[in-house]
């Protein structure tokens, strides 16, 4: 497989809005580090989510990417090429080929275009002549299930799951290898869920793109991704193959996640953990492992020390966690598989 895009390293620092705030929360320092030395890569063809609380960092290491948000630090590149700190000119080629579905389409859908002019926008952004723009906006249409009719309309005619493709079909215009989806089915009902997720995975074979899928939705994640992270506080505290992760995870925030998300599987259902305390702020981060002071295991030492990113092999890829107690692997049948690894 290709290496689409590698990340090492990245931190986006901002300045923190509310001086007030710097002060109370006796912060002399008014930054705040949203993504906290992340390092991953993306195989060309692969879906890999991102996962944790709301302000935990997802969207911001996605504008990161893409160019949104400048890195503080660290790096980033795509196709081989080191992208990190170029301006929107030289950004401009790169997001013809890496485009982001934010989140909100509906919202973001500009009501008075149609259809038709929404989703070839893109073209006329970046100067790409389209010498038919029925034909294009017939074809964006049909690769996610809509019929041509849809072409005509305008956003408030659209129902939620509709105005979702829509949002798809605009993302996929100029033909892009890498799409940055932020929360894709947030707001829609579960069976149109699993309707967008589906045209999502069809997309993903049949035009073999790479997808980076940000969520809350651990349904959505094991649906979907084939690797995922686990972020707090703007940092990876867990990443590798996503069923591993399901089925076995070594970090406690993980494990607390996993046991708070509904499975209609009864025989995956486990006692769900409630973690004390709130998250942290960004603005006064704790010592040491700074998921310590909400974690049921926390030791002495998890004040005291921050944890490496351990890594480890497993069968189906390489897992990492940042823990200095991680959860037992031993459960029945881990055994069996841990020998077959061919680490
Ligand atoms: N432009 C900005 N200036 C200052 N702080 C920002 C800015 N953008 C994001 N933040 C802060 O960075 C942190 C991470 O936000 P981000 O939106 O990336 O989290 P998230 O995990 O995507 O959350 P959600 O799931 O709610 O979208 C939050 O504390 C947020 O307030």
């Amino acid at each position: 497989m290709t290496q689409l895009l590698e990340i090492e390293n990245l931190s986006v620092r901002f300045r923190t809005t509310s001086p007030l705030r710097a002060l109370m929360e006796r912060n002399p320092d008014p930054f705040i580090d949203a993504v906290c030395d992340v390092s991953f890569s993306l195989q060309e063809g692969e879906t890999y989510a991102l996962v944790g609380e709301s302000g935990s960092g997802k969207t911001t290491l996605a504008r990161a990417i893409i160019g949104l948000n400048p890195a503080s630090s660290g790096s980033i590149r795509f196709e081989g090429e080191e992208i990190t700190g170029w301006n929107d000119r030289q950004m401009a080629p790169v997001r013809r080929r890496m485009s982001m579905m934010f989140q909100d389409p509906v919202g973001s859908l500009s009501p008075r275009q149609t259809v038709r002019n929404l989703i070839t926008e893109p073209y006329r952004i970046h100067d790409v002549p389209l010498k038919n723009v029925d034909a294009e906006a017939h074809r964006l249409l049909e690769l996610v299930g809509l019929a041509p009719e849809f072409a005509d309309r305008y956003p408030h005619q659209l129902s939620g799951g509709q105005a979702r493709r829509v949002g798809v079909a605009r993302a996929l215009a100029l033909n892009p290898r890498l799409i940055l989806a932020d929360e894709p089915t947030a707001g829609l009902d579960v069976s149109v869920q699993g309707e967008i997720l589906n045209v999502l995975a069809r997309l993903q074979r049949e035009l073999n793109l790479t997808i980076l899928i940000i969520t809350h939705n651990l349904n959505v994640v094991r649906h979907i991704s084939d690797r995922m992270a686990i972020m707090y506080l703007g940092r990876f505290v867990e990443t590798g193959p996503t069923q591993r992760i399901f089925d076995r995870p070594r970090h406690p925030y993980t494990e607390a996640l996993l046991s708070a998300n509904p499975t209609p599987d009864p025989e995956s259902r486990s006692a769900r953990i409630v973690l004390s305390g709130e998250i942290p702020s960004l603005m006064n981060r704790p010592s040491g492992c700074e998921f310590h002071p909400r974690c049921p295991y926390a030791r002495d030492l998890c004040a005291a020390q921050t944890p490496e990113l351990a890594a480890e092999k497993v069968a189906s890829g390489v897992r990492r966690y940042s823990c200095h107690f991680p959860l037992e692997e031993a459960r029945p049948g881990s055994q069996a598989e841990e020998l077959a690894d061919p680490s």
